[in-house]
């Protein structure tokens, strides 16, 4: 199973304009994509509160319904704005696209998995050429629980009818990688990726790659996995 912000597509620009039109209708400046880049991969609520809290007004104090009410109205135009631009400013990496058609071509089974809302995972996908090499795309609310929780892989890993320790998660950050861990999925990160702006080599994982079709290059000479 693969992860998509970050892994697939660099989605990075999608981000930067969907939010700085958000700031903009709610009074705030933008955030630069290095500020961005640590709040990508735990989902878009996360992100939104993220942002709301990095560029509240110094001192201001609000009552949580109001904080509330904020989040909501940001979350509507946020939506809204993602939508529209989703796949515009953004790049499906390179290695991409031939480290999936590589992997299919062994015959494994793929699923996409990622914390990007599933209104938004499905037509960025599309948009890039990549939805046909998946069996599965499941977002962030395709289940209750998102990554790091170990829930959507062990999930994922059912809707491929395959075992988790048979069931390879490759993804670029800590927090697919402790889903991994925690599902007992073995899992590899690539190289080029968010990682919440921390160095990827320190993460806990069973290797790393600097292009996708050189794991597909890797899994060819392998056991099967997925
Ligand atoms: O947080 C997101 O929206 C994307 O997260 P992902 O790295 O799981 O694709």
């Amino acid at each position: 199973m693969v992860d998509l912000d970050g892994t697939l597509v660099d989605t990075l620009g999608d981000f930067e304009a969907a939010l700085a039109a958000m700031l903009t209708a709610i009074g705030r400046h933008p955030l630069s994509r290095a500020q961005i880049e640590r709040l990508v991969g735990k989902g878009s609520e996360h992100l939104i509160r993220s942002v709301l809290a990095l560029t509240a007004p110094a001192g201001a104090q609000q009552d949580p319904a109001a904080q509330e009410a904020l989040t909501e109205q940001a979350w509507r135009y946020y939506q809204a704005e993602y939508l529209r631009i989703n796949g515009q400013c953004s790049t499906a990496y390179s290695g991409a696209e031939a480290g999936l058609k590589a992997l299919r071509a062994q015959g494994l089974r793929l699923a996409c998995l990622t914390n990007k809302p599933i209104a938004f995972a499905r037509p960025l996908l599309a948009a890039k050429g990549l939805e046909g090499y998946f069996d599965h795309v499941f977002g962030g609310d395709s289940f209750a629980r998102k990554k790091p929780d170990p829930l959507p892989l062990i999930e994922t890993c059912r809707a491929l009818r395959s075992a988790p320790a048979q069931t390879l998660m490759v993804g670029d950050s800590s927090n697919d990688a402790a889903a991994a861990r925690a599902a007992g999925c073995p899992v590899v990160l690539v190289t080029y990726g968010y990682n919440h702006g921390e160095p990827i080599r320190a993460v806990d994982a069973d290797g790393f790659v600097d292009r996708l079709d050189a794991l597909a290059l890797r899994a060819a000479t392998a056991t099967p996995t997925q």
